[in-house]
């Protein structure tokens, strides 16, 4: 059985991220939050665009303050009042002032800005007495960033701060990545979508709503494809539908050992290739992970033969999670997040994040597999703690699983963290 640092190796070097070549689109600014840049991004603007005054006070020649003090205060002819936005009209001459406000154009002849605060007005006139440093308080053209410098690099996902500077660059069409489409099926007989009656024997195909959940929060488009009875003609057929449409398959059900596992002996018939059939991981062990074919819908149109050969050469890859709702959950944090994450163009941070923190509670497991035991991570005192979730900690104990928010990690070999001991844990719903 593959252990889970071989398993993550495997599918990390499976994955053919999208690239900037063919798989990318233009969107809107206002539409590009959330998106991964495809293309660096530049600007023929220096930033700031212009020499400006930091601050309220006075504009002047470095060379009629430097020196000033108390006893001997400058005192300088106010000639005009520059508010940010107005373009001043004459240039500064010895022995002038300028009244200035932050953000307004440095005016021509002035070098340095007074703060108002050691300054007193008289008339026209303005009293320093207290000497700035030469230059003090004016943001020089260019100082942040030159024109032509890169700005944003590719493979950063536009947040908050990205779409301020992609608006400040005037950058109103924006090259992203196109979306991962990762296509998710449950499989069972026992399954019944959320809003039907329950018959005895049957239960809700809980983890396509989790699964799409997850897919969705990474940015990726879900195209659920809902539930595939027991049967191996019905599994083969939507397993070829989600070959033309998805880049990444999910499913989640029929991988273990049953009479009615049918996944792996389906994506062998469909000359796929198996690269994990179990990972020595709990919950999780009889994870599968394939590559198909591409049957990609876009082989079908008149590609350039550039762009044919590049899609055949694009294999899909295919997670068969277990049905375990625990089981699904974390083996989609543990592999198919950051699996997702990194073929969405992201440079950094689509790595798993682990960190290190106390337990709150003593934490055991059997030792045999490395053990996954979800929980939350709570501040104490400024300290991360994790504490243990509710409820039993079977795979199949989805209740229990709300509010997660951070799985411990016990190696295999290793069966006790004691209360207060350090426990790596893996953050899950959020990724940098
Ligand atoms: N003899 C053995 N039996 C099992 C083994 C084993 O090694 N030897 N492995 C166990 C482990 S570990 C897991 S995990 C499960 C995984 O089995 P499958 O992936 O084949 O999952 P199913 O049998 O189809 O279902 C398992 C369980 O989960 C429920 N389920 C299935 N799909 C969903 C869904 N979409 N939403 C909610 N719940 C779902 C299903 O009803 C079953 O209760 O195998 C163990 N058995
Ligand atoms: O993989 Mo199972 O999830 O140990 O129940
Ligand atoms: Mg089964």
């Amino acid at each position: 059985m593959l252990s889970v640092s071989e398993a993550e190796a495997i599918i990390f070097n499976l994955l053919q991220p999208l690239d900037n070549q063919f798989n990318t689109e233009i969107v809107d600014l206002l539409s590009a939050q959330g998106r991964i840049l495809a293309v660096p991004i530049t600007s023929e603007l220096d930033f700031p665009h212009w020499d400006n005054s930091a601050m309220d006070g006075y504009a002047v020649r470095y060379e009629d303050v430097k020196g000033c003090d108390r006893d001997n205060p400058a005192i300088l002819d106010v000639i005009e009042e520059i508010p940010a936005g107005y373009q001043q009209i004459s240039r500064l001459q010895p022995g002038q002032a300028a009244r200035i406000f932050t953000g307004a154009v440095i005016p021509t002849g002035a070098d340095t800005v007074v703060m108002q605060e050691v300054t007193q007005r008289q008339n026209n006139r303005v009293v320093i007495q207290v000497a700035p440093k030469a230059q003090e308080f004016v943001r020089k053209r260019g100082s942040y960033s030159q024109a032509g410098d890169e700005l944003l690099p590719a493979g950063v996902m536009v947040k908050a701060p990205e779409m301020g500077i992609l608006a400040a660059a005037q950058c109103n069409q924006v090259c992203v990545f196109r979306k991962p489409k990762v296509a998710i099926f449950s499989t069972g007989n026992e399954l019944v979508t959320a809003d039907k009656a329950l018959n005895s024997g049957q239960i809700v195909d809980s983890n396509r709503y989790a699964l799409m959940a997850l897919v969705r929060q990474l940015g990726a488009e879900a195209i659920v494809l809902g539930i595939v009875p027991d049967e191996p003609e019905a599994l083969k057929e939507v397993i070829e539908t989600a070959l033309i449409s998805a880049d990444i398959i999910i499913s989640s059900g029929g991988v273990s050992v049953g009479d009615y596992d049918y996944v792996e002996q389906i994506i062998q018939s469909l000359s796929g290739e198996i690269h994990i059939r179990s990972v020595g991981m709990k919950p999780g062990k009889p994870l599968t992970v394939a590559t198909l074919e591409n049957e990609d819908s876009d082989l079908r149109v008149s590609n350039s033969e550039e762009e044919t050969q590049y899609l055949k050469s694009r294999r899909k890859l295919y997670f068969g999670l277990p049905g375990n709702p625990v089981s699904a959950l974390v083996t989609f944090w543990r592999f198919v997040q950051p699996a997702i994450a990194k073929f969405s163009g992201l440079a950094s941070g689509w790595k798993p994040i682990f960190i290190k923190v106390k337990a709150k509670q003593e934490l055991r497991s059997s030792g045999d597999r490395e053990c996954y035991i979800w929980g939350r991570l709570n501040v104490v005192d400024g300290v991360y703690e994790f504490a243990l979730g509710a409820g039993s900690k079977v795979s199949g104990n989805l209740i229990n699983l709300a509010q997660t928010n951070a799985i411990a990690v016990l190696p295999a070999g290793q069966n006790l963290i004691p209360a207060a001991g350090d426990v790596s844990v893996l953050l899950v719903g959020c990724h940098l």
